[in-house]
């Protein structure tokens, strides 16, 4: 896939606190690519300085759609982590604004901003000043504005904060129906569940520093993979025998057996013990969710289970 944009080694402090070290990834044509990381990792300042509002220390960026030279603003797209439209102008008149300065041309920009009000729930909401929208109402204004003038390149911080489950699911469809049409998309969330069921790849940052970087299905195969939770009665010792269990986790009946990566599934089901009680048994991919929380907590149980067998 083409490569839109390369961040490269990026380094970045604010007085004596590192707030970035190596940060280096792309974002490609067409995909979706999650950067992720707890509170303070360094997600927005990555982005400040791909955006150019901030400067890195060293390091580059390179916007491949530019012959890698000055941010190509007209072809980017940026829903910044900070909200804000002017409060007392009309939504149309704020679209058409947002689109100029990206050069798109006005007719087209109208057009585009109606049939985006309609899909976004804001139809007949044009001539309404800003300031009377509910804040949902405003975020979704602020999106379609990123998106009007058609950008190549389209970074997205905490699209999905403040937004009803109804509105998730519709900037759920549209981020995915425009990397399906070829944009690149750099997505920052906290909502571990979208971002599962979005990316395509993804880049997790801790302390300034790179901790997990690949396509989701890799890096759930370099943790523990599996899972097998089981209600029933039953001894620890007893599943801690069972091949392929690395971890035992038990709540009253209900135990969480993490396996070891490269598992079967079906084989090793085949293989559990006759005299196992189940009431009730399910067999799950860890989720990005527990990865994170393992990664982010410096537990790191999850990679010991991969690691083990590696
Ligand atoms: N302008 C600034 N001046 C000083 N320190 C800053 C500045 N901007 C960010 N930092 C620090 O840099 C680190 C990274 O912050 P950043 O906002 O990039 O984190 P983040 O991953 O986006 O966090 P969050 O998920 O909370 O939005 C933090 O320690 C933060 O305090």
């Amino acid at each position: 896939m083409e490569v839109m944009l390369t961040v490269q080694e990026l380094e970045k402090s604010f007085k004596d606190k590192k707030a970035l070290r190596n940060i280096s990834f792309d974002v490609r044509k067409g995909e979706i690519m999650a950067i992720l990381g707890p509170n303070g990792a360094g997600k927005s300042t990555t982005i400040r300085n791909i955006m150019g509002i901030m400067y890195p220390d060293s390091g580059s960026i390179i916007f491949h759609n530019n012959n890698g030279k000055e941010i190509p603003r007209h072809k980017i797209g940026y829903l910044p982590e900070e909200r804000g439209l002017y409060k007392n102008v009309k939504v149309m008149d704020i679209l058409l604004y947002l689109a100029d300065l990206k050069d798109y041309p006005i007719n087209k920009a109208k057009e585009r901003a109606l049939k985006y009000l309609k899909k976004f729930d804001l139809e007949g909401k044009e001539n309404v000043a800003v300031e009377e929208l509910s804040k949902g109402m405003g975020q979704k204004v602020q999106f379609i504005g990123s998106i009007l003038h058609e950008p190549e390149l389209l970074i997205l911080d905490e699209p999905f904060s403040g937004l009803d489950p109804v509105s998730q699911d519709l900037f759920k469809e549209e981020i995915r129906s425009l990397a399906n049409k070829g944009t690149a998309i750099l997505l920052s969330s906290h909502q571990m569940n979208l971002v599962e069921e979005m990316c395509d790849r993804l880049f997790m940052i801790q302390n300034g520093q790179k901790v997990i970087y690949g396509t989701l299905d890799d890096v759930k195969k370099e943790y523990a993979n599996f899972k097998c939770t089981i209600n029933g009665k039953n001894e620890r010792s007893t599943l801690e025998k069972i091949s392929h269990v690395h971890r035992v986790e038990q709540n009253n009946d209900v135990s969480v057996l993490y396996l070891d990566k490269d598992v079967q599934p079906t084989t090793w089901i085949k293989n559990l013990p006759d005299s196992l009680v189940v009431k009730e048994l399910k067999l799950n991919r860890i989720t990005l969710h527990e990865i994170f929380i393992d990664v982010a907590t410096d537990k790191n149980l999850l990679r010991e289970a991969g690691e083990a067998n590696a």
